[in-house]
Parts: structure tokens; sequence; C-alpha cells
């Protein structure tokens, strides 16, 4: 009987090294397949790309699997970098990781993929898939919640869950950091990457000063007094605290400064003191550009939970008002600085139900 063939997004990173291992003992033909998503000509400097395929070329070696590459970056320019620019320009702060798992790994990679004759595709994501008893496939949380993915993962469809895999959805990290030191991988040691997707761990705000124009106008309290003048509102994210160049006193009560609200209209960047200040909080929000796994949204009035961003609790909530591609959203608390362009992604129990782009808060 011929093998089944499984091609394994690896990134030089100890996960996907790990997947491609497991899938092989467990007897697949495995194919690793390495993108380059990134061209960064001015700058090596928080570049990589390089190490990392020199990582996965001998990680390939010692596994014992194909390996290929592919350039993926006039695609994740297109389809996601355009994007992330234009979420920034209007004021919001847009998770680019999402859109990259929708648009190039889950889309550009899979289609490769299967032009490779593969019959599956498998990430080393913290995730889980499983085919329910009508048939259907769901996308669950890793069993380790530490490092749970699937609020990344939200936006896949059938089509996209049903051709993959993800080998570390049962496995704690550390059992994958031990499983990487028994089986000698070279890159058993080396350290989880932190940046945004395939941008790097370069400084973030000095990044972003590259692609959008400085527009300075004034810091507001919410009674309308200037405290401050900002540089552009897209460097500045809601519930930030570091980086206004407030100090805790200037004119105010000596509690700390936060980023509440943006007016795009007026250039206007309003600001408060005290992490509990109303405008920093909201009960309900409205999202749009819903994509939801089941095909289907959930009924109005189902309770589930959210998280509106990565490494947040799950906040217990109901839908309500869901039609075409939006759906709002009432918590049970409010809500600490909940941040339009960020994805709010809803839950039912481990059951990843779907999401959507945070439009609006306080609807
Ligand atoms: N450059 C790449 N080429 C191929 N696949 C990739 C690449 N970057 C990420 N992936 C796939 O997406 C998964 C999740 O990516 P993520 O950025 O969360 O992990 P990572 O820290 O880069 O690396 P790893 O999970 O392999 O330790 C990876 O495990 C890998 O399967």
């Amino acid at each position: 009987m011929t093998k089944q063939r499984i091609v394994v997004g690896m990134s030089g990173g100890v996960d996907s090294s790990v997947a491609a291992w497991l899938l092989k003992q467990q007897g697949y033909e495995v194919i690793g397949l390495f993108m380059k998503n990134w061209e960064d000509d001015d700058d090596d400097e928080y570049c990589s790309t390089r190490q990392d395929w020199l990582d996965v070329v001998s990680v390939a070696d010692l596994i014992g699997i194909d390996l290929e590459a592919v350039n993926f970056s006039a695609e994740y320019k297109d389809r996601v970098f355009a994007e992330f620019l234009r979420e920034y320009a209007a004021g919001r702060t847009p998770n680019p990781d999402v859109l990259c798992n929708a648009e190039i790994k889950f889309k550009a990679f899979l289609d490769h993929a299967f032009a490779l004759g593969a019959q599956k595709i498998a990430t080393g994501h913290y995730a889980r898939v499983q085919q329910a008893a009508h048939g259907s496939f769901q996308l669950l949380k890793a069993h380790d919640l530490s490092k749970d993915q699937s609020y990344f993962l939200h936006r896949l469809t059938q089509p996209q869950l049903a051709r993959t895999c993800f080998p570390l959805g049962e496995l704690p990290k550390t059992k994958v950091r031990e499983l990487a030191a028994q089986i000698s991988l070279p890159n058993a040691q080396k350290k989880d990457s932190t940046g945004i997707c395939f941008i790097g761990e370069r400084p973030f705000r000095e990044f972003l000063n590259r692609y959008l124009p400085h527009q300075p106008g004034p810091m507001k309290t919410p009674d309308g007094r200037v405290v401050g003048e900002h540089i552009g509102l897209a460097f500045y994210t809601l519930g930030q605290r570091k980086g206004i160049g407030l100090g805790g006193s200037r004119g105010g009560n000596g509690e700390p400064w936060f980023v509440a609200m943006k007016d795009l209209a007026q250039n206007t960047l309003y600001v408060v003191q005290g992490h509990d200040h109303p405008w920093l909080t909201s009960l309900t929000l409205q999202a749009t550009d819903a994509s939801w796994v089941a095909g289907e949204a959930p009924p109005d009035g189902f309770i589930c939970s959210a998280k509106t961003r990565y490494r947040q609790m799950d906040m217990q909530c109901a839908i309500e008002g869901s039609g075409g591609d939006r759906f709002a959203l009432r918590f049970n608390e409010a809500q600490w600085a909940v941040t339009p362009g960020q994805s709010a992604v809803l839950y039912d129990g481990d059951i990843c139900l779907g999401g959507g782009v945070i439009d609006r808060v306080n609807v």
C-alpha cells in the first residue's frame, strides 16, 4: 500500500520539527515545506530567514525527509501586509497572524502542498481538529491551554480543516521539548519566536514608521483638555500605557495615563488616567468579517465565551444580532481595552466556533 503523503510547514522552530518527526514515526511519507514570506532588502538585522532555513535543512536531514522551499512573499504582501497597513491607517490594530493563517498557511501553502501530491498538510500549531459524528470538522483548543493557538486559526473553514492535521494538539509543550532533545534535533534548544508572524522581532514602531506617515495631532482628555501631542493615531493602541509621553502627574491625578479612544475625523487621541477609567471598559462589541468554522453562524442569543485578544481568559457572553458577516456580543462582565482590528474569537467549551474582526465597542 502506498503511504499517505503529508506536507509539513517547517519554520526551523522546534514545534514544526517535532511535528514532522512524529508524522514520519506514524508511517506517513513526509515532505517538509519552508516558506519565505518576507523580502527585506535594506536590513537583515532582524531577519532570521537564513538561519531558519539552515535549521530546517539540518532537521530534515536528521529525520530523513524531503524538503522544498517556496516563496510566497508576493502573496503575503498583497493579501496580508496590504490589509495590515490599511487597518493601521484606519486607526485599528490588526492581527496579521490571523490573516496569514487564513490567506497564506492554509491557502497558498495548502494549494502548493496539493500540487506536490499531498493528501494533507500539517503544522506545528497547538490546536486540534476532530471530525464530529455528523461528519463535519471541528477546531478544538490544544490540550496544553498555555500554548493553545486556536485563536489564530479561527478563520479556517471546513475544506481547510478536512485537509489539515496538528500533530502537537494533544501534547504539552514540555513534552515537545523533551522529544526534541531525545531525538537530538539540532534546534531542540531554539527559542520560541515571539514576533509578528513573518515580520520578526524588530522594534515595531520603527518598522511601522517606514510605511505610515506621521500625522501629529492633539492628545486630549475626555473633557476636551489638550494634554499633549500624538505622532499619528496609527502608532497607538487602545489600552496602551507605555510610550504615550505623559508623566503621571501632568495636570492630572497622578495615576498612569492610558490610550482610550481615537477620533480619526479630528485626528485626536483621547487619553484617560487610571486603569479602571470607564472609557477603557466595554460590555458589548460589534464585529465584522465573521467567519464560522461550521459554515454558519450560531443562533442569536447563543451563550458562549470569547477572547478579544490572544492570551486572555475566555469571557462569558451572548451572541446578539448576528447576520450577514456581522455579529454583536454582550459580555456578562465589562471587558478592558477591547481593541478594534483585533479578533473576537468565540468558543463553546473547547470548540472554537469562529469569530470576526472587532469593529466597534459599546454599541
Ligand atoms: N516559514 C515557515 N515555513 C513553513 N511553515 C511555517 C513557517 N512559519 C511557520 N510555519 C508553520 O506554522 C506553524 C505555526 O507558526 P508559529 O509562527 O506559531 O510557530 P514558530 O514559532 O514560527 O515555529 P515552530 O512552531 O515550528 O516552533 C509552525 O509550527 C509551522 O508549521
